[in-house]
C-alpha cells in the first residue's frame, strides 16, 4: 500500500476549522446516559458521537457492553443530535450489526489488531464498505503489524481509512496507562502522511487530568483529531471511570488546546529556523564523532578484556555509570526516562563492539 492524498478525502470533506473530535463514553450503559452525553456534546466540536457497545476486558466478570441494543441508542442519539455515530467492532457479527444499524465509524481495537485473523475477518465483513473505518495500533509497539491490518482493509476496498494511537502496553510502571511512545507515530507519518491519523489521550493517560496535556502533545506533532472518552457521571461510569471527562471539561479542553500551523511563510521565521537548524546540525555530528570515539575506547576493553578472558558485561560498572548519568543529565535539564534510553542504547553498541572483537 502506499501513500496516496485520497486517504485524507473523507477527513477534509468535514470542512473541519478545527481537528476533528470523536467523543463519547467508554461503554453506552443506559438509553438515557447516552443520549444525555450525545445532548452534552452537541453544538461543540464534536463531529462523531463513540460508544462502547461491546467491551474488551482484561478479566471475565466485568461489564461486557450492553450488546446490539445499544447500537438503537446511538441511532436515536443521531436523530436527536446530528451527531454522526463511531463504536468499536471486533467480529463479523459486530461488524453485521453495526452496519444493519447504520453507524457511520467503526474502529478496530488494539487487542483486535494484533491478530490477522481478526483483523481479516473483519475487512472481509466490511468489504467495500463506504463507511470510515479506524485502526487502533496494537497493545505492542509494532509499526508493521498496524499498517499490515491497515492494508488488510484497504485490499478489501475500503476507502475511508485512519489509525488511532491509543498508547502502548507495558509491564513498566509509569504515569500513562498506556505508553505513548511517540516516535512509532512520527514514524507512521512519515511513511503515509495522507493517512488521517487521531490520538486517543484516554487510553494513553488513563486519568482525566492528563489528557489536555496529552492531546497537545498530539497537536504539536500534527495529528489529525482526538478521540476522547466522555461521560455525563464519569466517576459512576460503568467501564475506565478514571479516565472519562464530561461534557463541560470535553468544550474546556477544546478551548484550552492551541492549534498550531504545520508551518509559517514568514521570511523572519525562515531566517531564524535555518540558523538554529545549522547550531543542530553541528551539535549533531559533534555526538557522532563523540559516539565514534567512545566506540573506539569500547573496543580497546574489548581487545584487553580478550586478552585475559574477562566477560565482557561488567553489571556493576554499568550500573555506576547509569545512575552517575541520570543525575549529571538531570542538572542539564535532560530526563531520567531519556538518560535511560540513552546510556541503554550506548551501552547495547559497547557490547556489539566488543562482542565483535572477543568472538574474532
Ligand atoms: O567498563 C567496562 O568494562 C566496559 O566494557 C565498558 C562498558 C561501557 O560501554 O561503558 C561496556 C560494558 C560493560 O557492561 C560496562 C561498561
Amino acid at each position: 500500500m502506499e501513500n496516496k492524498k485520497e486517504l485524507r478525502t473523507w477527513l477534509d470533506s468535514h470542512k473541519l476549522p478545527h481537528p476533528l473530535v470523536i467523543a463519547g463514553p467508554c461503554s453506552a450503559e443506559t438509553e438515557d446516559q447516552v443520549l444525555k452525553v450525545a445532548h452534552g456534546l452537541k453544538d461543540t466540536d464534536v463531529t462523531y458521537f463513540r460508544a462502547g457497545i461491546w467491551k474488551p476486558r482484561t478479566r471475565p466478570g466485568n461489564f461486557e457492553g450492553v450488546g446490539a441494543i445499544g447500537l438503537k441508542w446511538l441511532q436515536r442519539a443521531k436523530q436527536e443530535t446530528g451527531l454522526l455515530t463511531a463504536t468499536e467492532v471486533a467480529n463479523k457479527a459486530h461488524v453485521d450489526l453495526a452496519l444493519e444499524h447504520d453507524i457511520d465509524l467503526l474502529w478496530i481495537g488494539a487487542r483486535s489488531t494484533v491478530s490477522p485473523f481478526i483483523v481479516q475477518e473483519i475487512a472481509d465483513a466490511l468489504k467495500g464498505t463506504d463507511k470510515v473505518v479506524l485502526v487502533k495500533n496494537p497493545v505492542n509497539p509494532d509499526l508493521a503489524l498496524w499498517l499490515g491490518a491497515i492494508e488488510r482493509l484497504h485490499t478489501a476496498n475500503i476507502d475511508k481509512l485512519g489509525v488511532i494511537h491509543r498508547g502502548f502496553s507495558t509491564y513498566e510502571k509509569t504515569k500513562y496507562r498506556n505508553i505513548p511512545e511517540w516516535q512509532l507515530a512520527v514514524e507512521l507519518q512519515d511513511k503515509f502522511p495522507d493517512l488521517p491519523l487521531i490520538c486517543d489521550p484516554s487510553h494513553i493517560t488513563g486519568k482525566r487530568d492528563m489528557i489536555l496535556d496529552v492531546s497537545q502533545t498530539a497537536l504539536d506533532l500534527n495529528f489529525d483529531g482526538l478521540m476522547i472518552e466522555t461521560h455525563i457521571d464519569p466517576d459512576n461510569a460503568w467501564s475506565d471511570a478514571a479516565q472519562q471527562v464530561t461534557p463541560e471539561s470535553l468544550i474546556q479542553i477544546m478551548q484550552d488546546l492551541r492549534i498550531r500551523k504545520e508551518t509559517s511563510q514568514e521570511e523572519e521565521y525562515k531566517i531564524s529556523l535555518s540558523n538554529l537548524r545549522a547550531q543542530i546540525d553541528v551539535v549533531d555530528n559533534q555526538l557522532l564523532d563523540l559516539m565514534g570515539k567512545r566506540m573506539k575506547v569500547a573496543d580497546s576493553i574489548g581487545a584487553l578484556k580478550k586478552e585475559r578472558n574477562v566477560a565482557v558485561l561488567q553489571s556493576k560498572r554499568w550500573n555506576e555509570i547509569l545512575g552517575k548519568m541520570i543525575l549529571e543529565g538531570h542538572d542539564r535539564g535532560l530526563s531520567e526516562e531519556f538518560i535511560l534510553r540513552m546510556f541503554k542504547a550506548i551501552h547495547q553498541e559497547s557490547i556489539n563492539h566488543q562482542e565483535k572483537i572477543i568472538k574474532a
